[in-house]
C-alpha cells in the first residue's frame, strides 16, 4: 500500500517537472502557473477525472469508443494523471459502457498513469482478466489498466437499485472480487454511493457510511472515494459526514478517504475546500461537469475539474494538469456531446480567450490601440 502511495507520487513528480519546463516555454500558459508546485507537497491533491465513466455512463446517446479514446488521451495529455477509462458492468444496466473493452485497448496508455475500471462482481472482472491476459509483458505500452474500482452504498434501497442487491450481499459479492484483482496484481479502489441522501429512501445515516467504508477498506481498497451521489451536500452535511467517518471507534484516517461529490446544488467546490480542510487529499472531478447517475434522478454532473482547479488557485493546495488546456476539452467534449458546458469556469476561460482572440483580430486590423489596451484581458487572479 505505502510502495504504491510513493508510486503515485513519483509519477506525480515527473509530470510536474514536465508540467514545469512546458510552463517555462509557453507564456500563454505561465499567466495560469501562479501556484508553485512542490514534488514531496503534503497538500498535493490527487485528482481522479471520473468524466469518461461517470460522465459518459449517464449520456442518453451512446457516445462512440473512438470520441472516449480521444477524450481519455487528450486528458491524459493535459497532466492529469488517474482518468477512470469505464466500467465492466452489465450492458443490460448501462448500455453506455458497453464498449470499454475497446476503449481501453485502443487507448494511448501513457507512462505514470492511472486508468481505473469499475467492477461490479466476478464476472466483471474475469472479462478484465481476460482482457489483460492478452496484452503481452514484453508489450512497449503498460496494460490497459492497472486499478479496479468495486462499488457499494450506504442505502439498501439504492443498492438494489444500482446492483440489484441489499448492501450487505453486495459486498459478500465484493469481497471475492477484490481478493482476486489483489491477487492478480490490480489495484483495488472502493466506492460508498449516497452517503449524505439516497434518491429513494432519503436522509442517509453517517454512521451506516463509516460502515460500508470501513468493510471495503478491510477487503484491501487502497481508498474509498465518498459519493454524495444525489449532489445535496452542503459543506455543513459533508462536514458532519465526514467527521462521522473520520472520528469516533474505528476512525478512518483521511488518507483513506477521496471526496466524490455530484454538484447537482452547486455546492461541489464549498464541499471539496471542507474535505480538504478536514485532510482529505484525493479528489474526484469530471471535465465539464459531465455526469450523474443513472439511479439517481435529477442529479447532475460531478463537480467539474476545471472549477476545483480553478478553486484551488493561488491556495496551499497543488494539483496535477493545466487548467486551460482541460477548460478546452471541456469545451470541445460539450460541443461533441452537444451539451451546455457544466464547467463555470471553463466558460469563463473560453470566454476570455475569444475576446482575447477578438482584440488580437482588430489589432491586426488597425483597430483604435489605446481602446484595445483598456480593454486588455487581464491575467486571471
Ligand atoms: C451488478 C449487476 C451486474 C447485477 O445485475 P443482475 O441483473 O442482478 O445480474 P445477473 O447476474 O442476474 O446478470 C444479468 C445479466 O447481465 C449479465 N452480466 C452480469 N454481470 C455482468 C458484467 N459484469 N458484465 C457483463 N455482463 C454481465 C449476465 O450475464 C446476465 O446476462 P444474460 O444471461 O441475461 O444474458 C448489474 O446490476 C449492474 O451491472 N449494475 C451496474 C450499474 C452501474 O454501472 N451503475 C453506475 C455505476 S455506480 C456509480 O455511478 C456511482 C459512483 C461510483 O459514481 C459513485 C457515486 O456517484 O455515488
Amino acid at each position: 500500500m505505502f510502495t504504491s502511495r510513493v508510486a503515485r507520487s513519483l509519477a506525480a513528480s515527473s509530470r510536474i517537472r514536465l508540467a514545469r519546463t512546458a510552463y517555462a516555454k509557453a507564456p500563454i500558459l505561465r499567466a495560469y502557473a501562479t501556484v508553485p508546485i512542490s514534488e514531496s507537497d503534503p497538500d498535493y491533491v490527487t485528482i481522479v477525472e471520473v468524466g469518461p465513466r461517470d460522465g459518459l455512463q449517464n449520456e442518453e446517446t451512446i457516445v462512440s469508443a473512438d470520441l472516449k479514446v480521444e477524450l481519455i488521451e487528450k486528458l491524459a495529455r493535459a497532466g492529469l494523471t488517474h482518468i477512470e477509462a469505464g466500467s465492466f458492468v452489465s450492458p443490460k444496466w448501462v448500455p453506455q459502457m458497453e464498449d470499454t473493452i475497446e476503449v481501453i485497448n485502443k487507448m494511448e496508455r501513457l507512462p505514470g498513469r492511472h486508468y481505473p475500471v469499475l467492477v461490479p462482481n466476478m464476472k466483471g472482472l474475469d472479462k478484465l482478466l481476460e482482457t489483460l491476459a492478452r496484452h503481452p509483458k514484453s508489450a512497449p505500452s503498460p496494460p490497459p489498466t492497472d486499478e479496479i474500482a468495486i462499488f457499494s452504498a450506504a442505502s439498501d434501497v439504492f443498492s438494489k437499485a444500482n446492483t440489484n442487491c441489499t448492501v450487505a450481499e453486495g459486498l459478500a459479492r465484493l469481497e471475492p472480487v477484490a481478493r482476486k484483482a489483489l491477487d492478480n496484481n490490480l489495484q483495488v479502489r472502493g466506492y460508498v454511493s449516497a452517503v449524505i441522501t439516497c434518491p429513494y429512501s432519503g436522509k442517509v445515516d453517517p454512521k451506516k457510511v463509516k460502515d460500508v467504508t470501513k468493510a471495503l477498506l478491510d477487503m484491501g481498497c487502497y481508498e474509498v472515494s465518498l459519493g454524495d451521489t444525489v449532489g445535496t451536500g452542503n459543506p455543513t452535511s459533508i462536514y458532519t459526514m465526514l467527521d462521522a467517518v473520520m472520528g469516533g471507534a474505528y476512525a478512518i484516517p483521511p488518507s483513506k478517504l477521496a471526496a466524490h461529490f455530484h454538484d447537482t446544488f452547486g455546492s461541489g467546490v464549498a464541499n471539496i475546500l471542507v474535505a480538504l480542510s478536514m485532510g482529505i487529499r484525493t479528489v474526484d472531478t469530471a471535465v465539464a461537469g459531465l455526469g450523474g447517475c443513472p439511479y439517481s434522478p435529477g442529479a447532475t454532473g460531478n463537480v467539474a475539474t476545471e472549477d476545483v482547479m480553478y478553486a484551488l488557485r493561488g491556495s496551499q493546495y497543488t494539483y496535477p494538469g493545466d487548467l486551460e488546456t482541460i477548460a478546452d476539452i471541456g469545451a470541445w467534449i460539450s460541443e461533441k456531446l452537444e451539451k451546455e458546458n457544466g464547467s463555470r469556469a471553463g466558460k469563463a476561460i473560453q470566454a476570455r480567450k475569444k475576446e482575447a482572440a477578438l482584440m488580437k483580430e482588430r489589432e491586426r486590423d488597425g483597430g483604435d490601440v489605446e481602446s484595445i489596451a483598456a480593454h486588455e484581458i487581464t491575467p486571471l487572479p
